[in-house]
């Protein structure tokens, strides 16, 4: 068989899930509400009403579940931490929350699987939200950074990577100002405000990371970038894409990287916002202190034409490619563009694909199995993007595939299925996909054959 794409011998072969997304066990071991138990507990807010009460029952099940991750054989493991079990109240740390995660790192050593732990996957503690709405409230980043540093402390160097933030795009912008995910404001000026404390907070982390100089420990933020392209070649339409692009990836890139918010969008977003009285003296320098390594998450692309009516001055228009249960188009070219430009654009830093997966119908058949042919080709297809770029120089260090295992997907609730172990929310019945088989080989051979 001719090998279609090979990987370095040390190439990170992952998986990736969320606290809220799959652990359950809501009110257990001192956990009080986080934003998405009450976000998914108001009406309307997610499909049919589902919240993470049980989820994937991940809190009673975890050593099932890191069982199945040898199985699958993954070398390492992204998981996210829940704030609100660590404190459940302001300023009162709970040590029964940290067992939960001292144990699953103990069961995810003992398989010589290295834990990757997301610090903020959008649980925040509903207890910080009360006080001023949570992220809007500068009061935050001291919050978070007691939050962090006791992680740090309790769990440090047996986490060699640490992530300060997932996606503070969603966290920010989708929770603020679009109102899709919690707490479910429609304000952009709150969004811009939640995404300034938020990167600051990433900032602060990571300087008292370094002050606690944890050794064989880096740490680095995941962000979602989208990569935006015009629909025709009209100057216009290019516009419209650089407003996209500046909407979805420099907003977060630029103040990492660069040190300063893009200008452009500054401008733009004044005339909406109005000042930007919110960015302090020095917050910049903060935000963009240097870190060890980028993680990307990679769905699908945009395709924009200029309206001039919306406030980006764009409209999305549908691309030819196939779609995914949640609609996005499926462009792993997209992909490859989107490393090359990061590495020309940004950074030389090691580089993680964080999540990468897809959302397809998938059924148990007579067979007891889930043969999710989609899913292995989406992954198939993003894979050969990513060997593409680590055999022109780019320095891809891993993948993690979103999902692990079929999860509450927001405010998709349970409808949509990203695993690639396939999980009976009635039984809690875990199955191993088709593609989990697929992606055991893959990890074994450190490449794909066709
Ligand atoms: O939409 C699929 C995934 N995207 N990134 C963040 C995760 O929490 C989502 O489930």
């Amino acid at each position: 068989m001719i090998k279609l794409a090979k990987f370095p011998r040390d190439f990170v072969w992952g998986t990736a899930t969320s606290s809220y997304q799959i652990e359950g066990a809501v009110n257990e071991d001192g956990r009080t509400p986080s934003i998405w138990d009450t976000f998914s507990k108001t009406e309307g807010k997610t499909y049919k009403g589902h919240t993470g009460d049980v989820a994937c029952d991940h809190y009673h099940r975890y050593k099932e579940d890191v069982e199945i991750l040898k199985e699958i054989g993954v070398k390492a493991y992204r998981f996210s931490i829940a704030w609100p079990r660590i404190f459940p109240e302001e300023g009162k740390y709970n040590p029964k929350g940290m067992d939960f995660y001292k144990k699953l790192i103990d069961e995810l050593q003992k398989r010589d699987i290295v834990p990757a732990a997301t610090i903020y996957h959008w649980d925040l503690p509903q207890w910080a939200y009360d006080k001023g709405g949570g992220w809007l409230n500068r009061e935050s980043i001291k919050w978070y950074v007691e939050y962090a540093t006791k992680l740090f402390e309790e769990l440090g160097d047996a986490i060699p990577l640490w992530i300060t933030h997932n996606e503070p795009w969603c966290s920010s912008i989708l929770s603020y100002g679009i109102g899709e995910h919690a707490p479910g404001h429609k304000n952009y000026r709150e969004a811009l405000i939640a995404a300034h404390h938020i990167l600051l907070s990433h900032g602060e982390a990571v300087k008292a990371f370094r002050e606690m100089n944890i050794k064989g420990s880096k740490i680095g933020i995941t962000l979602n970038l989208t990569p935006a392209y015009p629909a025709s070649e009209k100057e216009e339409d290019k516009l419209a894409a650089q407003y996209a692009d500046g909407f979805a990836n420099r907003w977060f890139l630029d103040p990492i990287f660069k040190g300063n918010y893009p200008e452009d969008m500054m401008e733009l977003y004044s005339k909406i916002i109005g000042e930007f009285d919110f960015i302090k003296e020095g917050d910049l320098e903060t935000i963009s202190v240097p870190i060890d390594f980028l993680g990307v998450n990679y769905y699908t692309r945009s395709i924009v034409k200029y309206d001039e009516d919306s406030m980006l001055k764009a409209e999305n228009v549908p691309g030819p490619g196939k779609r995914t249960e949640m609609g996005w188009e499926i462009s792993p070219e997209s992909l490859y563009d989107l490393l090359k430009r990061l590495d020309r654009e940004y950074t030389k830093l090691p580089m993680y694909i964080t999540e990468n997966g897809a959302a397809f119908k998938d059924e148990v058949t007579e067979d007891g199995r889930v043969h999710d042919d989609e899913r292995i080709e989406y992954i198939k297809e993003h894979l050969k993007a990513a060997a593409k770029f680590i055999g022109e120089g780019g320095n891809l260090k891993g993948y993690f595939v979103w999902s692990l295992m079929d999860n509450f997907e927001w405010a998709h609730g349970y409808s949509k299925r990203f695993g690639i172990v396939y999980v009976d929310y009635t039984t809690q019945k875990r199955i191993l996909k088709d593609s989990a088989l697929w992606y055991k080989e893959v990890i074994l051979d450190d490449g794909i054959e066709d």
